[in-house]
């Protein structure tokens, strides 16, 4: 069959080398990755064969974007073809801005808009978290609020348009809420996960595989992309490692701002005389926990370098 007239499917669930394939109609099939080349990771569009009641894929079609997860040991793809980046935040316990500085990295650097979520506005801990994000909407960040459990309605209306025709991934630390917020956008989540698991893991329980959840109850576009979620249990943080130190700047839009009025054109923006940054940063135009975040990231990268 010429590789045109292969049918299309969406990847929905991935664990190793076994997926879960969604054609057009619905139907759900287990596929295997034909090669090391036709390997894939939940958001992929894939062309696919039949082979027996599974199937083989053939190719992974062309990918708007892919993002990276990474663990104590390793950096790995993910997920792709996302629209939105979602990151869910409270004040209790205290979000980790050095999570939230990643993440947002990540998206830039993969070119996906991130919308912040502010939980538990219920709780008085919320005016310290709306107050550590003034620096996010200062870039030009969307910071929508919400009381997920005392007000889980207002929630879900406040937050149906800015997930209408997108692929949005959902990212929580332990304890915002992020639970919450799945289960109250997709009542049938703890059962589609078991249902994955098992036709994945022939019944043993995954926690670590990506789940593409469709949103019925959200608008689709004009053209016709229905709304859907992504929930990855137990992501924490986003594998930077493919990024260099001298690109960090240009990812951090505070940052980003100001550049281009150093004395020296590859300037680090840490110790060089006449850095633009520096200046920013001492006029109080960046905020210090940025800058510090900015400092301790590009270590990180550079120690990673040496390594790699
Ligand atoms: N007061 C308050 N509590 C909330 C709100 N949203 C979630 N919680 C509670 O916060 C706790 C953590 O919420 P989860 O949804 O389990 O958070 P999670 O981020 O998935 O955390 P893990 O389950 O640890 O991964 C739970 O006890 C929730 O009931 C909220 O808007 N207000
Ligand atoms: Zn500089």
């Amino acid at each position: 069959m010429a590789r045109e007239q292969l049918p299309q499917a969406l990847v929905v669930g991935a664990h190793g080398r076994h997926v879960i394939l969604e054609k057009p109609d619905g139907e759900r099939i287990l596929a295997h990755p034909k090669g090391k080349k036709s390997q894939c990771v939940v958001g992929d569009r894939v062309l696919w064969k039949p082979a027996g009641d599974e199937a083989v894929i053939e190719a992974p079609l062309p990918r708007r974007n892919l993002l990276m997860r990474q663990d104590e040991w390793r950096t790995k793809s993910f997920a792709a073809n996302i629209d939105l980046l979602l990151v869910v935040l409270a004040g209790e316990p205290m979000f980790s801005e050095s999570q939230l500085t990643r993440a947002l990295i990540a998206a830039e650097d993969a070119g996906i808009t991130t919308t912040l979520l502010l939980n538990k506005t219920d709780l008085p801990t919320a005016a310290l978290a709306r107050e550590r994000l003034q620096p996010y909407r200062d870039m030009g960040l969307t910071v929508l609020e919400t009381a997920l459990t005392t007000a889980p309605d207002a929630a879900m209306a406040l937050l149906q348009p800015h997930l209408a025709g997108k692929a949005t991934l959902v990212l929580g630390a332990s304890g915002m809420g992020k639970s919450t917020l799945i289960n109250l956008m997709v009542p049938q989540a703890a059962a589609e996960v078991r249902e994955i698991s098992t036709a994945l893991n022939s019944g043993k329980h995954t926690t670590t595989t990506t789940s593409w959840y469709w949103l019925d109850g959200v608008a689709a576009t004009e053209s016709g992309e229905r709304a859907a979620v992504l929930d990855s249990p137990g992501f924490q943080e986003f594998g930077l490692m493919h990024i260099t130190p001298q690109r960090l700047a240009d990812l951090m839009p505070d940052l980003r701002q100001h550049l281009g009025h150093c004395r020296f054109y590859n300037c680090s923006h840490r110790h060089e005389p006449g850095c633009g940054v520096r200046t920013a940063l001492e006029d109080g135009k960046i905020s210090a926990s940025r800058y510090r975040l900015y400092e301790a990231l590009w270590d990180e990268l550079e120690q990673g370098q040496r390594k790699g």
